[in-house]
């Protein structure tokens, strides 16, 4: 969709947010401005303690911002009680507690709370809408299932489908994927992209998860301490460079190249020669085993795989490493 007919999901203009703390005001962000927009999945990434949270807070309105306002579908939170947020709003949040004993089925049920009241009572319409949750997250064979017996992964496809059922045009989720094996990570990143994707809901996730957020975000939301929220793609952020605001200091820069973070690579006193891939790889180990210089150039080719170094051949770099560690 073009960016002139995107929805604006949620907008935060010149928001601050803080804390009264032993009778002291504690301001966490300031002059926050920003937009979510429906139909995309949103990475909000930063360093712990930067607010987050408090930042999902104050969208929840479970703290009032000091300063600026945010809008939900072009109306001002003030404006909308708790009911009316649990019908737009659909939340994940980290460690949610709910029963063991529960099943699949009856949490993934109580998402329709805000739309059935608290009766519960569940309407043909609201049973499709569970089902539908449930088949969208590929759970269905788990709707019996008790929430202590099933999987950590299994348990946060539940959450998603809860979440679903909610039907909010906004989803939010704080760490989604922490706990989670590699390749549940890519399942729930996924999931919430195909859901941004073809249900046209604003899904706004916190996440840790950088390279996970790489491949699956359609925009980034970055926070800094004491800078304003960068907004843009992924990858537009890391052509710029701006992804480096996550890595304060100069220790660890973002590689262009190689798409994660690494040391930042100084001028070494390696002289090695040989495909760029295989000499990365060889400087990469020989940096960790704290080998800063060579005093005679290597080089290194392919195919097979083989290092020589003074007139030596090694098949690993391991075993160049033990040679080089005994001779120095
Ligand atoms: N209820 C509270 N009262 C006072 N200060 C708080 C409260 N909750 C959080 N803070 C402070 O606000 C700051 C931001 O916390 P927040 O939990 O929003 O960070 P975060 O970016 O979500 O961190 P993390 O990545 O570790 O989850 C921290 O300094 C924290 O101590």
């Amino acid at each position: 969709m073009a960016r002139n007919q995107q929805h604006i999901a949620l907008e935060g203009k010149d928001l601050t947010l803080g804390y009264f703390h032993q009778k002291a005001k504690k301001e966490i962000l300031n002059d926050l401005n920003f937009q979510l927009y429906s139909g995309e999945l949103t990475c909000l990434l930063g360093p712990n303690g930067v607010g987050k949270s408090t930042l999902i807070k104050a969208i929840l309105g479970q703290i009032k911002p000091w300063k600026g306002e945010l809008k939900i579908d072009n109306q001002s939170l003030e404006n909308l009680g708790i009911e009316e947020l649990a019908k737009r709003i659909s939340v994940v949040l980290t460690d949610p507690v709910f029963p063991g004993n529960m099943t699949v089925g009856q949490l993934v049920a109580l998402g329709r709370t805000p739309h059935t009241g608290w009766s519960g009572k569940l309407n043909k319409l609201d049973r499709e809408i569970v089902e539908k949750a449930l088949s969208d997250t590929k759970i269905a064979y788990l709707r019996d299932e008790r929430l202590s017996e099933i999987s950590d992964g299994q348990r946060q496809k539940a959450m998603i489908a809860r979440a679903l059922a909610q039907d909010g045009k906004l989803m939010i989720l704080d760490e989604p994927t922490a706990h989670l094996d590699l390749v549940n990570r890519f399942e729930i990143m996924e999931l919430l992209r195909d859901i941004a994707a073809q249900k046209g809901k604003a899904v706004l996730v916190v996440t840790h998860d950088l390279d996970i957020a790489i491949e699956t975000a359609d925009r980034f939301w970055l926070l800094n301490c004491g800078t304003p929220l960068i907004s843009g793609k992924p990858e537009d952020l890391i052509i710029s460079g701006k992804i480096n605001q996550l890595l304060p200091g100069d220790k660890y820069r973002f590689s262009l190249d190689r798409g994660k973070i690494e040391f930042e690579i100084r001028d070494s006193g390696f002289e090695i020669e040989g495909p760029p891939e295989l000499v990365f790889w060889v400087e990469k180990a020989l940096r960790k085993a704290g080998i800063l210089n060579l005093s005679h150039p290597v080089s290194v080719t392919k195919e097979p795989f083989t290092i020589v170094s003074e007139g030596k051949k090694f098949q690993l770099i391991a075993t160049m490493i033990d040679h080089f560690n005994e001779h120095n």
